[in-house]
């Protein structure tokens, strides 16, 4: 090497970013079809020719009554179905139909959100140097980061990266990948994006398979894009928040509690109805863990922001019920449910936006002193908990 000017270490740390990675812009998108929850018993089951299942359909309006869901959005319409009436029945071979909708679909949705936040970025795309892409929505390849860079006008030698499966956890893992990729490559720019499309797990109602039912009730459509990079370039970029610290813990013994199979008619899975009481069980653990590590003891809930991924209701009265939370503290959350529903990884893109619009609001009208710091939480299969310790600098107010 002749007169190399500094050691490996020298050079390592001059890599490094010097500050904590930051979300600096968010963008979402969801499918134009709206179903109103209120009505989505009677439309579910005249759609799948199941209006002589009374029992279940009893079943799908108690659960969609209990959901805190108001409306969701969904690509699957009635004209798409009536031209595949195959996905009506999971015995049938229809995966092929359903993957390559998908495969169009899904980097479609993304790309809307992703040019939203790219849009706040200030920057233009080609300094996007990273690309995660999650979804649970459908395999193939080249996959859905591969069409997304393309449809974006992506550099050709963006890192792309894909996550696959992961479900409602996949948007709090890309995200703390994003924070690694970032605080670990100074400059590095990195586009988080997470776009699912129901129509992968769509099917008729069946008897003996309540998980089904659950999963029509709950599930949305939707796609969410982050920027996430360290060391913002002022005044261009902005900090919205402050990735400070990430954990992912898996509970015990709870391997069979959430499951996803992709199966030659769709995706199939299952939901046990212990996971509310599982997560509310565990949250606190991962928290103190998360300030721990921070050298943060003896935090009072009550003084953070939230931004839960609201899997359903009862999650999130788990978790305000174990945590002590004040009722406003999950707003941003339950809101997110009642607008959309559950739309897996996607969904905690959502909370981060409507939490943050909630704080410029509240700055805008001096409602006094916002939280610096806060929590994001996502769960999933495993069954896997992310949690993410936010600090929203001074800059958020006003947005
Ligand atoms: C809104 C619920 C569903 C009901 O509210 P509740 O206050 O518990 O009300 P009830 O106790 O009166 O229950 C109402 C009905 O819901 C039923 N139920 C209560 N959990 C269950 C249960 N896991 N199974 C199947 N019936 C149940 C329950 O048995 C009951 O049925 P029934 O007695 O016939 O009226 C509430 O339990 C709730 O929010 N549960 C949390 C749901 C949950 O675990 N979500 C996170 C999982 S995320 C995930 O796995 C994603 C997978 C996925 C899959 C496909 C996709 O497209 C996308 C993603």
């Amino acid at each position: 090497m002749g007169s190399a000017p500094a050691t490996v270490r020298e050079m390592r740390r001059a890599q490094r970013a010097d500050g904590p990675a930051a979300v600096l812009g968010i963008g979402t998108a969801n499918p134009p079809t709206c179903l109103a929850q209120d009505e989505y018993p009677d439309y579910y089951f005249r759609v799948t020719n199941s209006e002589h299942l009374t029992d279940l359909k009893g079943k799908l309006t108690r659960i969609c009554n209990k959901s805190g869901i108001k409306q969701r959005f969904v690509h699957l319409d009635e004209q798409l179905l009536a031209a595949n009436p195959d996905f009506t029945d999971r015995t049938l071979p229809s995966l092929d139909a359903r993957v390559e909708i998908a495969s169009a679909a899904v980097p479609k949705l993304a790309a809307s959100a992703a040019a939203k936040a790219i849009a706040e970025w200030g920057r233009p795309a080609t300094h996007i140097t990273h690309l995660i892409f999650s979804t649970y929505s459908g395999a193939r390849a080249p996959s859905a980061d591969r069409r997304l860079a393309s449809l974006l006008g992506l550099s050709p030698t963006v890192s792309r990266t894909i996550l696959n499966l992961h479900g409602c956890y996949g948007g709090g893992r890309s995200l703390q990948l994003a924070k690694e990729l970032a605080e670990n490559n100074r400059g590095a720019r990195v586009l988080v994006a997470c776009s699912e499309i129901t129509l992968i797990a769509f099917y008729g109602p069946e008897g003996g398979c309540p998980d089904n039912i659950l999963g029509q009730a709950l599930f949305g459509d939707g796609a969410g894009a982050v920027i996430v990079g360290a060391d913002p370039v002022s005044p261009v970029e902005r900090p919205l928040f402050e990735m400070a610290f990430a954990l992912q813990t898996t509970i015990p013994e709870t391997e069979d509690a959430i499951s996803m199979q992709i199966n030659k008619g769709g995706m199939e899975y299952h939901i046990s109805n212990l996971v509310p009481r599982l997560l509310g069980c565990n949250v606190e653990r991962c928290l103190v863990d998360a300030f721990g590590a921070l050298g943060i003891h003896n935090a009072d809930w009550n003084d953070l922001f939230w931004a839960i991924h609201p899997g359903g209701r009862a999650i999130l009265d788990h978790i305000e019920g174990v945590l002590g939370l004040d009722d406003a503290k999950l707003a941003a959350s339950r809101h997110v449910l009642s607008e959309f529903g559950n739309m897996s990884g996607t969904t905690v893109i959502f909370v981060l936006d409507e939490l943050r619009r909630r704080r410029g609001r509240a700055a805008n009208l001096e409602e006094g002193q916002a939280p610096e710091w806060g929590v994001m939480m996502a769960f999933g299969p495993g069954i896997t908990i992310e949690t993410m310790v936010l600090h929203a600098p001074a800059t958020l107010e006003g947005i």
